[in-house]
């Protein structure tokens, strides 16, 4: 047997546990979560068989028919048919079933299997089928549907050896015969043989998940759910200042002592203000914000882990609807918290293509989590640490109320976009509810540890890079003695420039200085204004580090900083989304009206908040 190796592909509906599968088997670290739609690519590991033999397997985009209705599951369908590119055709199709949705499952699973091609069923989920109290009588499954059949559960990596064994005995049959398709049977048909097979298979079924039942009644309920939704999401945003608040302060000294290290230790010099104004004030500005990422990404991962984020889009579906969108759109939303560039790819799970653009054009309103530390900096810089209420801090409330306002102008632009560019019927909204599980701490302490790992590897070089740049363009050429060495840098020259366009939304000059680089990675405002400042205040006669809430506190006023919080809100900050959405929509239309219908809102938003401020005496 010297041929190419075995290919493997895992096929499922959305949700039953391919990519936790695939993971447990290749040791890949895929995205998985309780939602359905989560992987929207292909994506191949190696496995090794229990005879040590490597097999190619393929992790999916979950689908729930051969005829593809959105570009995710069109990847599905062409892989398995061999017609993707750069993909051979899968000589085994391992098809993922939940047991604890067995019916639901079994409808897509009879197409596939009626491909007549090599297949093995992994009945996933077995643990959650017990807790629901259903037992499954695998062999009855296995004759039912003529192909082998493995319980397994991924997560526990139960089943993991069996399944390999399998697929290892598939592709030896099938080097022995051809396959023979099936004859056609209907989708109805399909539906009525999944039920009598389900009920065949079910040994028996005890009403265990009433509690989950009664959940729902609570959290999905036309009246009570939105209210819940919304009070879980304020304590996320109280949660990320009030619980970051001892670690950030805990970082913020320790950059603040490696700075007066560095001052110490090494003469006054160029290369020793590189190091302090740039590296320590520029990137520590930036890192200190770890603690508040983590906390947030702890939210985030715990909504998806646990269920309540498929039933967060079902709540949304209604408003969504209201728009011209509907709750399918509200995944790829809410992922665009984190980043709009996953968040955009996540609209691959829509079928209809105007919802699909509409969605990816307003997906960089949602405030993703490189726009954190801007805001978190001006908030504790300008607004009050008190307490508004019990448990409600004002700082927290500023902060809710920025991503609400993301949240309102992009569901504005999506109400405008559909009754023009992107006119069309709302589509209806099905999306089946995950189980209720509770995460698994280690898949919580991986997922945060990712999130902390990217957050830090993009301070440690696209921020780092941009700010030793902007550093650079700050320092030179070199004032001469008496002049300000920031107007007598490229920089400031740019700068000045630039803040002839940008006064009237109260922009000063560092403020405009800070939004070019910015366009980098979100972060870098953060790190711009403390490296400005850092190189600004090095002539003076005091050399101890100012933290930068002090900087902005003596030189901006707090309309300004309303006004640069408001352009955060909406300006288009970073180019990889606009990469993302031009591969997303093939070409350069969409992602050029994406720039100019932001930058225009963005203008007018902070226009509108430094006059507004400033009218009500603020300043
Ligand atoms: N209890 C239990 N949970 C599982 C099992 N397999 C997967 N899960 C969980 O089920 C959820 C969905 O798993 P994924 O691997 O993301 O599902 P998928 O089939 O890849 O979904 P899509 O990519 O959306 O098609 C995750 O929360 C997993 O942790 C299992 O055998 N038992
Ligand atoms: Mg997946």
């Amino acid at each position: 047997m010297s041929r190419m190796p075995t290919v493997a592909a895992l096929v499922g509906n959305p949700n039953a546990g391919k990519s936790a599968l695939f993971n447990a088997l290749t040791g890949a670290r895929q995205k998985i979560a309780n939602y359905p739609g989560v992987t929207v690519e292909r994506k191949a590991g190696r496995l090794l068989l229990p005879t040590g033999e490597p097999v190619e397997l393929v992790d999916l985009p979950g689908s729930y028919s051969l005829d593809a209705a959105s570009p995710d599951e069109e990847v599905t369908r062409k892989v398995i048919m061999g017609e993707q590119e750069g993909q051979v055709r899968p000589d085994v199709i391992v098809l993922v079933l939940d047991s604890s949705n067995l019916e639901q499952h079994l409808v897509f699973a009879q197409e596939v299997i009626g491909l007549g091609r090599p297949t093995v069923v992994a009945l996933n989920m077995v643990d959650l089928a017990e807790r629901d109290g259903l037992v499954i009588d695998p062999a009855a499954l296995e004759s039912a549907l003529g192909v082998p059949v493995i319980p397994t559960v991924a997560v526990r990596r139960r089943g993991l050896t069996e399944l390999a064994a399998a697929i290892g005995e598939a592709r030896d049959r099938s080097q022995e015969h051809d396959a023979v398709p099936r004859p056609h049977v209907t989708l109805p048909e399909r539906r009525m043989l999944a039920h009598q097979m389900a009920d065949a298979a079910i040994i028996s079924e005890t009403a265990k998940h009433r509690i989950h039942a009664r959940m729902d009644k609570v959290l999905l309920h036309p009246w009570a759910g939105p209210p819940i939704l919304f009070a879980l999401l304020f304590v996320v945003f109280q949660a990320v200042f009030t619980w970051a608040t001892p670690f950030a302060d805990g970082l913020e000294a320790a950059v603040g002592v490696l700075g007066d290290l560095v001052r110490t230790y090494i003469p006054p010099s160029l290369a020793r203000d590189l190091l302090t104004d740039g590296v320590i004030a520029g990137v520590g500005s930036v890192v200190v914000f770890l603690p508040q990422i983590v906390i947030l990404f702890f939210f985030i991962l715990t909504m998806e882990a646990t269920g309540y984020m498929a039933r967060a889009a079902f709540l949304m579906d209604r408003m969504m609807a209201g728009v011209g969108l509907s709750g399918r759109s509200f995944i790829p939303l809410l992922s665009s918290f984190a980043c709009a560039i996953p968040g955009i790819m996540a609209t691959r799970s829509i079928a209809d293509p105007k919802d699909r653009l509409t969605t990816i054009l307003i997906a960089p309103m949602m405030t993703c989590s490189a726009r954190l530390p801007v805001y978190a900096v001006i908030i504790a810089a300008f607004i009050p640490n008190t307490k508004v209420g019990p448990g409600i801090g004002q700082q927290g409330l500023v902060l809710f109320a920025l991503y609400v306002a993301g949240i309102v102008g992009a569901m504005v632009v999506a109400l405008v976009l559909r009754s023009s560019v992107t006119k069309g019927a709302a589509s209806g909204f099905i999306m089946e509810l995950p189980k209720y599980q509770l995460p698994t701490i280690k898949d919580l302490a991986i997922g945060l540890w990712q999130r902390a790992w990217i957050f830090l590897r993009r301070a440690g070089t696209i921020i780092f890079m941009v700010t030793i740049a902007l550093w650079l363009l700050l320092n030179f050429p070199r004032a001469e003695p008496g002049q300000d060495q920031i107007n007598a840098s490229v920089a400031g020259t740019l700068a000045n420039g630039l803040s002839v366009v940008l006064e009237p939304i109260g922009f000063n000059r560092d403020m405009s200085l800070a939004i070019i680089p910015a366009m980098a990675a979100r972060e870098v405002a953060v790190s711009s204004l403390a490296t400005t400042y850092a190189v600004g205040a090095s002539d003076d006669e005091d050399q101890t580090a100012v933290a930068l809430g002090d900087q902005l506190k003596a030189r901006w006023t707090l309309p300004m900083a309303l006004s640069f919080l408001a352009w955060f809100v909406f300006a288009p900050q970073c180019l990889s989304t606009i990469a993302v959405a031009r591969r997303e929509t093939n070409g350069w239309k969409w992602p050029a009206f994406m720039l100019a219908y932001l930058f225009a809102l963005a203008y007018l938003a902070a226009f509108a908040t430094f006059w507004t401020a400033t009218a009500m005496g603020l300043g």
